[in-house]
């Protein structure tokens, strides 16, 4: 039904990627929010403490605790990891969709968390009907599911950067190297050195080298695609932005190919999917920020037997709230691209 308003609540939304879900769904045809959470901030309008909505949403922030989830169809939950578990353990029982921002619901075992994230899951069941909320590939295991594990930014950036080949089975194995880089909105609201001004300012580094989580995530879904054990080399980097990832991807295929092979492979394999542009040119954070595009530059190098593939995301929409309203068009079986047509904000 075209004209029906589904009623949400966004859990967290005094963080970035919460902020970002309200803009999105106030435009969204099909959507109330009925609540807005937050702990620390609970009592105060929402534009008091994201200006950009003042007199657009200044309905006051509630306490979690305090709303009737019953009332709701899809419950979004932009908290951090192992808080998310909590909640989902929760409410798991009502009839609603829930669809998870953190990582707590991504990997394929609990093991697997604990080994990643430091810390163990409380919410092992959780795992078995999670579906990984990465729309281009899983769309129908998503439409299935009450909960929905929205990838990660830098994993979303990197899955569609090679996922033709992976899904071809061209890839050789051990010879992926992504080199990736973020803003600094990735890493959340709360500030720390590590994202002081002057710690970023002019500034260029890498972090997570060999250890960072998306590394785990990013080979579990390569080795879905492709059906067999997938390593790869993922190294993420910092830059002094505010939104936006930029990775570049390198893989050594089995077989030889063509820059032209290579551009068909990756056109027909995006060509159903109204988010995912694929270039014959470099793509720019530029050109994506504030939408739900993921561009992509896929590219032959005769010279060094390798494909590069450059893909760019707005960190905050593609990487996070944008994919999470296109999971739920897809659970709720509406318009896949309803509420997502924002053209990038460029320059
Ligand atoms: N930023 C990004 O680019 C991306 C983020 N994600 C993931 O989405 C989730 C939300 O991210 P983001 O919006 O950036 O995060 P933020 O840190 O900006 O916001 C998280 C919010 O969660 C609430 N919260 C509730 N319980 C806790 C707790 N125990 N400790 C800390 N905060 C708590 C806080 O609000 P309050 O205290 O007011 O309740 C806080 O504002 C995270 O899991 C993140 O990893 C995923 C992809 C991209
Ligand atoms: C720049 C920056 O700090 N980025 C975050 C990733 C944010 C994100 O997408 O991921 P999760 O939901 O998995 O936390 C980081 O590297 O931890």
């Amino acid at each position: 039904m075209q004209n029906q308003k589904y009623k949400v609540a966004i859990i967290g939304a005094s963080g970035f990627t919460g902020s970002e879900l309200a803009r999105i769904l106030s435009q969204h045809p099909q959507v109330e929010i009925k609540y807005i959470t937050s702990e620390s901030h609970q009592g105060r309008p929402f534009s008091d403490l994201h200006p950009q909505f003042l007199s657009i949403i200044d309905q006051a922030l509630v306490s979690a605790e305090d709303i009737d989830v019953s009332s709701l169809d899809v419950i979004f939950l932009a908290l951090p990891h192992g808080v998310s578990m909590d909640f989902v353990k929760k409410w798991k029982d009502n009839n609603c969709k829930i669809i998870d921002l953190s990582g707590d619901f991504r990997l394929s075992s609990p093991e697997l968390y604990e080994a990643w994230y430091g810390k163990p899951h409380t919410y092992v069941k959780g795992f078995e009907g999670a579906a990984y909320g990465q729309p281009e590939l899983f769309a129908e295991d998503i439409k299935r599911s009450s909960l929905i594990a929205n990838p990660g930014c830098y994993p979303t950036a990197s899955i569609l950067s090679l996922a033709p080949l992976f899904f071809e089975n061209m890839v050789q194995n051990h010879s992926v190297v992504i080199d990736a880089k973020s803003g600094l909105t990735g890493a959340g609201v709360k500030a720390s050195d590590t994202t002081h001004f002057s710690n970023v300012n002019e500034n260029f580094k890498a972090y997570g080298v060999g250890v960072h989580r998306h590394t785990i995530e990013i080979e579990e879904q390569f080795s879905h695609l492709s059906d067999g054990e997938v390593q790869i080399q993922f190294t993420p980097h910092l830059l002094p932005i505010d939104r936006g990832i930029l990775v570049t991807s390198y893989a050594k295929t089995k077989k030889l190919t063509t820059q032209e092979d290579l551009f068909s492979l990756y056109q027909n394999f995006y060509a159903d999917k109204p988010f995912v542009r694929v270039k014959t040119s470099v793509p720019s954070i530029k050109d994506v920020r504030g939408s739900h595009f993921c561009d992509i530059y896929p590219f032959w190098d005769k010279r060094t037997q390798r494909v590069v593939a450059i893909a760019a995301i707005d960190n905050l929409l593609k990487g996070a709230a944008s994919q999470a309203v296109h999971n739920m068009n897809l659970v709720l079986g509406i318009a896949e691209t309803a509420g997502l047509n924002q053209i990038p904000l460029r320059p």
